[in-house]
C-alpha cells in the first residue's frame, strides 16, 4: 500500500526533495532477514520505547543516563543487527550485510562517564550527518506499508532515528563508518527493527534549528522577512486575476469598473500588499479583479509609523498571506502603542474592502476583552471613524446579544470575558470572520474555561492583543500559537521536544556547549517561525513622540515609630523560626504582609493586630503570636481609626510632594497608586484633610462605571486633582493621561503590576513632562523588593504573569534572612549596593539610560545571557541615573527640591528630555 509522500518533502522542508518510492517498489532487493534476529531486534525495540526516550544530543553524545535502558539492554543478552544496502547501482543486487553484532552494552552507547569517554575515542572527529528517511517495521513482504517520516542522524558507526515529534525510535551502532558516509537517497537500512529508507539529506542546520522537524507550517514564497514599507502604491488600477476562470460572475464583475475604495496614490496612503499568484489560486476561484485595498484615509492620516505597519502585518496574517492556510495573529506591542486603534484599522478596512472584486472580507467581527474595557472600546471607535461610519454595539446588561442578531445596524461587537461566557450558545450561533481578544494573555492556558469557549468558535481569523512579554514561559506560548493557529507548531508532544526542552536546558547553568548551541538554535528558529504571525514592537518607537519622562525612585526616611515597630517584629517568635527554616503554611508571607503595611503606615498594622484579637480562633493563628506586644510599642492613645500622617515616612513626603504640585503646576493632576484598598483609604483621607479633590477606581468600582470614571478625569474641565487607584484593578488598558504626575505609594513584587500602572499616564495623548514617583521606604522590605523586581533573573520570571503574587515566589531561607533585616544606617540600601562613590551628588545621566529604566527579556531571545554582567542589567542602568542623596545642596528637580526634608536618597533618570511638551 502506498502512503502518501512525507509531509516534510510535500512542504520543501528538506534540503533534497527525493522522489516517494514506496518499500515494495524501490530499487532496493527485499532483504534476506534471518528470522531469529530480526526477533531479536525487535525486543530491543520493544525495551527501548519501554524506557523512553532521551535527547538526542544526550544519548548521541553521551550527555545523560538512562541507567534503565542500559540494563535492559544489557541484559538482553547478545544481539544481532542486520543491515541492509541498498547499491547506488541499479543492477546491483542488494548486498546483504548480517554480522554479528556486538554485545549490547557495545551497541548502544554508553552512559557512564567513562564510558562515554571510550565512545568518543572510539569515533574521533566523525561527521554528524542528517536524512529525513521513511520506515517500516522490518518484514519480509513485498509490498511494504511505510508507517510514518523519520530523521535518521549518523555519527561514525552509530544511528538514531527519531520521528518527527523528536523522539528517539530507534538506535545502533557498529555499522560501517564508510557505508553510512556514503548513505544517499534511496538506500535502505535496518535499525532496531526498523526498516529505513533514505529520502534526502539535511543539513546540519535544519536540524540544529528544528526545521526538519516541522511539518505543520508552511510559508507563501512571497512572505517578507521584514516588514514591508508600508508606502505602496504601484498598485492602482485593477488588475487581472491570476486565475480566470470565465464564470458568470467573473464576466459580470470584470465588466463593472472595479475601484479602489480609496486612491492608492493618495500622499500618505496605506495601501494593503497584494496577494500572490497561489493566494489568489486559492482563495479567488472565481477569477475575480483584483483590487487594491487602501486604509481609510481619515484613519490612515493619524497613524503612526509602527501603526502603518502593524496593520500590514495584521491583514496579511489574517488574509492568509503569511502562512499558507492560517488566518491568526498575535499583536503583542508593549502597553501603549496603540493596539486597539490598529485593529480598529483593520476591522475597519475589511468590513468594506477585499481584495478580490472589491468584495468585504468581513461581514461581522467580534472583540472580547476585559470587562473594564469594553466602553472604551467603544470610545475608541468613535474617536478614530467617528460616529457617522460605524456603529458598534457592546454587549452589557441592558443590550443583549439578542439585539445585536436583530439589528442590521451592527458589524462589530464587543463583549468581555465574563459575557463572552455566559452567553456562549449565542454567540456560537452568530458568524464571526473575525476574533479579536484583547489582554489575550489570558488565554495562556489552555485548559481554562474562557480558552475553551473562544477556542469552540468557528472562527479562524483570530487575533491576540497583549502588552504583556509573552515568550517567557514557552508552555504560556504555546498555547496561545495554538490558539491563533492551530497545529501550526504541530502537537504539544513534538513543540516540547523540538522547542521547549532544548531551550530550556541550554539555559541551564549546567548545559554543555552543544545543549547550548542546540537550544540556541531552536530559540532561533522558533521565533523566526512564529515571527511570521507575533510582532512585538517596545516603547521605544512610540518614546519620540511622547513628552520627556521623569522618573524618580524615592526613599523615605522611616519614622521614630515605624523604626521601632520594625525592630519588634523582626524581634519575633515567628520570624526568627522563619529563618530556621520553619516554614510549613507560609508564616513568611504573613511576616512580610506586616513589615508591608508598617512600611506604608503603623495605623495599618494596629488594625490588624486589633482585628486579630478579637478574632475567637487567633490562638492557634501565626499572626497572633506575630503581634505579641506590639500594641505596647504604640503610643497610648494611638488608634487605627485617626492617623497622623507623621508617623509614616512616604507619608509625609506624598503631604509635601502633593503641595508642591498644587502649588508649582496648579493645572496638572495626580494618580495615586496603591495595591491595598485600606492604604487607599488613607490616601483618600489624606486627600479629604487636604481639601483635595479626588475620585476613585479600585476593585470594586463596578466595571460600568470605571470608564466614565476614567473619562471625566481625563477631560480638560475635571474638578478632580487626584485619582486614587488600586494597582490590581485598574493596571492593564486604562489611559489616564489626564494626569501628568504618577506616584507608586507601594510596591509590589511583580514588576509587571508597577509597569502597567506607571504606563497609564506616560503614553499617546499626553501633552505634559511626566513625573513618576516611586516611594520605598529607606532600608526596609521595600528596598529589599525593588532590588529583586529589578534585578534580571526575576524579570525574566514574574514579569509575565499579572496575577503573579509573593505567595508564588519560593524564598530561601537566605532571602528570608535578607528581606528580614532593617539596615537604619544606610541612606539607600540599594545605591550602596551599586558600589557607586558619588556619594550622592551625580546630577547627571548616561544617555543610555534614556532608554526605558526597566528591559524585559524573553527566553527566546538569543542574546540572553550574553549580557550576564557582574551586576544585573537593571541594575547597572540604575547605575547610569542620577543620584541624589537628601542632603544634596539645591536639587535641579523643583518638586523634589520640597520634599527633600524627609528623603534620605533620590535615583532619577530623565527620557526625551527635549521632547517638546504643551
Ligand atoms: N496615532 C495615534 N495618535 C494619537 N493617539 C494615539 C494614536 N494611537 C493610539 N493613540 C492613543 O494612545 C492611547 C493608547 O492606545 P491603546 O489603548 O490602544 O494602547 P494599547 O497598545 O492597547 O496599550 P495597553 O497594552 O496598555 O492596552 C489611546 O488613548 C489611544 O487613543
Ligand atoms: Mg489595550
Amino acid at each position: 500500500m502506498r502512503r502518501s509522500a512525507a509531509p516534510s518533502q510535500v512542504l520543501g522542508k528538506v534540503a533534497k526533495k527525493p522522489r516517494f518510492i514506496p518499500p515494495g517498489k524501490s530499487n532496493a532487493v527485499c532483504p534476506k532477514i534471518e528470522t531469529e534476529e530480526m526477533d531479536q531486534d525487535m525486543k530491543l525495540k520493544e525495551i527501548g520505547e519501554k524506557h523512553g526516550n532521551v535527547s538526542l544530543f544526550s544519548e548521541m553524545f553521551g550527555e545523560n543516563k538512562n541507567e534503565n535502558f542500559t540494563q535492559s539492554v544489557e541484559s538482553s543478552g547478545k544481539v544481532k543487527s542486520t543491515k541492509v544496502w541498498n547499491s547506488t547501482s541499479k543492477c546491483s543486487k542488494l548486498e546483504m550485510k548480517t554480522q554479528n553484532v556486538p554485545k549490547a552494552d557495545a551497541m548502544y552507547l554508553p552512559t557512564s562517564g567513562m564510558a562515554k569517554e571510550a565512545a568518543a575515542q572510539e569515533e574521533p572527529d566523525c561527521l554528524t550527518k542528517y536524512f529525513s528517511v521513511m520506515w517500516c517495521k522490518a518484514s519480509k513482504k513485498k509490498h511494504k506499508k511505510w508507517e510514518g517520516d523519520a530523521i535518521l542522524i549518523t555519527k561514525g558507526k552509530s544511528v538514531i532515528l527519531k520521528d518527527m515529534e523528536g523522539k528517539d525510535i530507534g538506535r545502533g551502532t557498529g555499522y560501517k563508518s564508510k557505508e553510512l558516509d556514503s548513505l544517499e537517497e534511496g538506500q535502505t537500512l535496518m535499525i532496531g527493527g526498523k526498516e529505513i529508507e533514505v529520502m534526502g539529506v539535511i543539513s546540519a542546520d535544519d536540524f540544529s534549528s528544528g526545521r526538519c522537524f516541522q511539518t505543520g507550517i508552511a510559508t507563501h514564497d512571497t512572505v517578507p522577512t521584514a516588514l514591508p514599507q508600508t508606502t505602496m502604491k504601484q498598485f492602482c488600477k485593477p488588475i487581472k486575476s491570476a486565475c480566470q476562470p470565465s464564470t458568470k460572475e467573473n464576466i459580470l464583475l470584470n465588466s463593472q469598473s472595479r475601484k479602489p475604495r480609496h486612491n492608492p496614490n493618495d500622499a500618505n496612503s496605506l495601501v494593503m500588499p497584494r496577494p500572490n499568484a497561489s493566494h489568489q489560486c486559492t482563495f479567488n476561484k472565481a477569477g475575480l479583479p483584483v483590487v487594491d485595498v487602501v486604509v481609510d484615509p481619515y484613519i490612515a492620516n493619524n497613524l503612526r509609523p509602527h501603526q502603518r505597519e502593524g496593520i500590514v502585518f495584521l491583514y496579511e496574517c489574517v488574509m492568509g498571506m503569511r502562512v499558507s492556510g492560517r488566518f491568526g495573529a498575535i499583536l503583542a506591542d508593549e502597553m501603549g502603542l496603540g493596539k486597539t486603534l490598529q485593529c480598529i484599522s483593520l476591522v475597519w478596512t475589511l468590513l468594506r474592502q477585499g481584495v478580490y472584486g472589491c468584495k468585504p472580507v468581513l461581514k461581522r467581527a467580534l472583540i472580547v476583552t476585559p470587562g473594564s474595557l469594553v466602553k472604551n472600546w467603544k470610545k475608541e471607535f468613535q474617536k478614530w471613524l467617528g460616529s457617522e461610519r460605524i456603529k458598534v454595539f457592546t454587549v452589557d446588561q441592558d443590550h443583549k446579544v439578542e439585539e445585536f442578531i436583530s439589528s442590521p445596524l451592527y458589524s462589530v461587537m464587543i463583549i468581555s470575558y465574563e459575557m463572552l461566557l455566559r452567553s456562549l450558545d449565542q454567540i456560537q450561533a452568530i458568524e464571526f470572520n473575525l476574533l479579536i481578544c484583547d489582554e489575550g494573555h489570558r488565554l495562556k492556558n489552555s485548559s481554562i474555561k474562557t480558552t475553551t469557549a473562544l477556542t469552540s468558535l468557528p472562527c479562524e481569523r483570530r487575533i491576540i492583543l497583549t502588552g504583556t512579554p509573552i515568550q517567557n514561559d514557552l508552555q504560556e506560548f504555546y498555547a496561545l500559537i495554538e490558539f491563533v493557529n492551530p497545529g501550526v507548531l504541530g502537537s504539544l508532544s513534538t513543540y516540547r521536544k523540538i522547542y521547549e526542552e532544548p531551550i530550556v536546558r541550554s539555559r541551564e547553568p549546567s548545559a554543555t556547549k552543544e545543549e547550548k548551541d542546540l537550544g540556541e538554535k531552536r530559540a532561533a528558529e522558533l521565533t523566526r517561525l512564529t515571527g511570521l504571525f507575533v510582532l512585538r514592537r517596545t516603547q521605544e518607537v512610540i518614546n519620540k513622540f511622547l513628552p520627556p519622562k521623569k522618573e524618580n525612585i524615592i526613599f523615605c526616611q522611616p519614622t521614630a515609630l515605624q523604626l521601632e515597630l520594625y525592630r519588634k517584629l523582626l524581634s519575633s517568635h515567628v520570624i526568627t523560626s522563619c529563618l530556621q527554616g520553619r516554614l510549613e503554611n507560609s508564616p513568611h508571607l504573613i511576616c512580610i504582609g506586616a513589615l508591608k503595611k508598617l512600611c506604608n503606615h503603623p495605623c495599618l498594622l494596629l488594625k490588624a493586630v486589633k482585628e486579630k484579637s478579637c478574632d475567637p480562633k487567633s490562638d492557634e493563628h501565626v499572626e497572633s503570636s506575630l503581634y505579641e506586644g506590639l500594641t505596647d510599642v504604640f503610643p497610648q492613645d494611638y488608634t487605627s481609626d485617626i492617623f497622623s500622617e507623621t508617623d509614616s515616612g512616604k507619608l509625609q513626603v506624598l503631604v509635601k510632594l502633593l503641595a508642591a504640585i498644587r502649588e508649582l503646576s496648579s493645572s496638572e493632576r495626580v494618580v495615586l497608586v496603591s495595591n491595598y484598598t485600606q492604604t487607599l483609604n488613607i490616601l483618600q483621607e489624606t486627600c479629604k484633610r487636604y481639601g483635595y479633590s479626588y475620585t476613585r477606581l479600585d476593585g470594586n468600582t463596578p466595571v460600568s462605571q470605571r470608564q466614565q470614571i476614567v473619562d471625566s478625569f481625563n477631560c480638560k474641565f475635571s474638578p478632580a486633582f487626584i485619582f486614587l487607584l488600586s494597582s490590581k484593578a485598574g493596571g492593564v488598558g486604562l489611559n489616564l493621561v489626564g494626569a501628568s504626575h504618577l506616584v507608586l505609594y507601594d510596591i509590589d513584587w511583580n514588576p509587571a503590576t508597577d509597569i502597567q500602572a506607571m504606563a497609564r499616564v506616560w503614553r499617546d495623548g499626553q501633552k505634559h513632562t511626566v513625573h513618576i514617583y516611586r516611594l520605598l521606604t529607606t532600608g526596609s522590605i521595600e528596598e529589599k523588593i525593588y532590588q529583586r523586581q529589578i534585578s534580571k533573573q526575576d524579570l525574566s520570571g514574574a514579569v509575565v504573569d499579572l496575577s503573579k503574587t509573593s505567595e508564588h515566589i519560593h524564598f530561601s531561607v537566605e532571602e528570608l534572612r535578607n528581606l528580614f533585616t532593617l539596615h537604619e544606617n544606610s541612606s539607600c540600601v540599594t545605591h550602596d549596593l551599586l558600589e557607586c562613590d558619588c556619594m550622592g551628588n551625580k546630577d547627571h545621566q548616561n544617555p543610555s539610560s534614556q532608554k526605558p529604566s526597566v528591559s524585559r527579556c524573553c527566553q527566546l531571545r538569543q542574546d540572553q545571557g550574553k549580557h550576564n554582567l557582574k551586576k544585573p542589567l537593571s541594575m547597572s542602568q540604575l547605575m547610569q541615573w542620577k543620584h541624589f542623596s537628601g542632603q544634596h545642596q539645591a536639587l535641579p528637580d523643583p518638586f523634589l527640591e520640597r520634599i527633600k526634608e524627609n528623603v534620605s536618597f533620590i535615583f532619577q533618570n530623565v527620557t526625551n528630555p527635549t521632547s517638546p511638551t504643551q
